[in-house]
């Protein structure tokens, strides 16, 4: 029982995990009562939650307990960015098993920490329970500043697609680990601790983005959502997939032929989840800032190419692959 999170009890467990979390004007009650009180300064708060399961999210033997605490409060506050606010605090779900050691428990909290110093936010709140399978849940709150939140069904036609942060790279650091080989470090870092553009979301609400969402399953399944929800159809551009250096040789190593690594990276910028890049639309005559970059154009619903299983995106004017990640669809 000594250094496991079973020796040294919840209540001890969760002193210890909430003390690493400092109070931030957000913050009007933190962990200790039986709720938070977060301000929402202009009455609304941005919500969300995400769930991390062991042998499905990540491994232990893949990733660091610190890696998994980044992780979480990532795939989390990049969905509040997602909506155009700017995120602000966490409650986690911790459910372990009594072996899991303290030591394990103490850096995934560090993870956490060390995330939300870089987002911005804290954690307010949470819930330790025992579980046969160690499964974090976060739930992420965030405020909109006064500015209208950024949906999934505001794209019009001739808006510009845009995209900011990595794609690709995190399917790539997974397949790497998959095949056992070493690789470039941004793959692994990518996939280990993804690094959504946290200040984009709410920027590219000011720039006046249509609709806006961030890439966990993949940029042509989850722009599907976004041609769905706004009635229209996505045209992406193959050619201005410009991939990472280290993206080619991860595709390299991983046995890609060198003159067919652009087309295999790009394939994984296309279907690759779990960077937490943000896809955003904007009018075709906005000012965009050079890191988001153009990928694609939004059309008319009508003009709509292909057949079978068309998730209202084409890449190049023709149906894009399938790739997209499905928790319960055929692997
Ligand atoms: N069990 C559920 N009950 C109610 N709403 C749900 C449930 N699961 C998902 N949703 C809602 O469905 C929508 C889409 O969920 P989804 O998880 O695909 O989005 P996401 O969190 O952006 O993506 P990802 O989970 O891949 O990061 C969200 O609004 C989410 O809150
Ligand atoms: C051990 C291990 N095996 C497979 C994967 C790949 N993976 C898991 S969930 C997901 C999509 C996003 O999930 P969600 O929709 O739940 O946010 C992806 C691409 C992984 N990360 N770790
Ligand atoms: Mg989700
Ligand atoms: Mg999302
Ligand atoms: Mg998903």
């Amino acid at each position: 029982m000594r250094n496991t999170i079973g020796g040294l009890g919840e209540f001890t467990l969760i002193t210890r995990v909430t003390a690493q979390f400092p109070t931030t004007d957000d913050v009007i009650l933190g962990p200790g009562d039986d709720a938070a009180i977060v301000a929402a300064p202009d009455g609304r708060t941005v919500a969300t939650t995400d769930v991390l399961v062991e042998g499905r999210h990540f491994r232990r033997e893949w990733s660091s307990a610190r890696d998994v605490g980044h992780r979480a409060v990532a795939q989390n506050f990049a969905d509040i960015a997602a909506m155009g606010a700017r995120p602000t605090t966490l409650l986690i779900g911790f459910a372990a098993p009594s072996d899991l050691p303290v030591q394990w428990a103490e850096d995934f909290t560090a993870g956490v920490r060390d995330e939300c110093a870089v987002a911005g936010g804290t954690v307010v709140g949470g819930d330790m329970v025992g579980s046969d399978t160690l499964t974090i849940a976060v739930t992420a709150l965030g405020d909109l500043g006064g500015a209208d939140p950024v949906l999934r069904s505001g794209a019009r036609p001739g808006d510009v697609i845009a995209c900011t942060g990595p794609l690709g790279l995190s399917a790539a650091g997974l397949a790497l680990l998959e095949g056992g080989v070493d690789g470039p470090a941004l793959c692994l870092s990518e996939h280990r601790r993804p690094s959504p553009p946290y200040a984009a979301g709410a920027e590219a609400a000011r720039l006046g983005a249509t609709a806006m969402l961030d890439i966990s399953d993949g940029l042509v399944q989850d722009l599907g959502h976004v041609a769905r929800a706004s009635g229209v159809h996505i045209d992406l551009d193959s050619m201005s997939l410009e991939p990472d250096p280290e993206l080619l040789e991860a595709v390299r190593i991983l046995g890609t032929a060198p003159e067919r690594a652009p087309e295999t990276a790009r394939g994984l910028m296309l279907a690759g989840g779990e960077d937490h890049a943000l896809a955003a639309a904007f009018p075709p005559d906005a000012e965009l800032p050079a890191h988001w970059r153009p990928v694609g154009r939004v059309r008319q619903a009508s003009e709509k190419a292909g057949s079978g299983t068309d998730f209202g995106v084409t890449v190049d004017g023709s149906p894009a692959p399938g790739g997209g990640w499905d928790h319960f669809g055929p692997g």
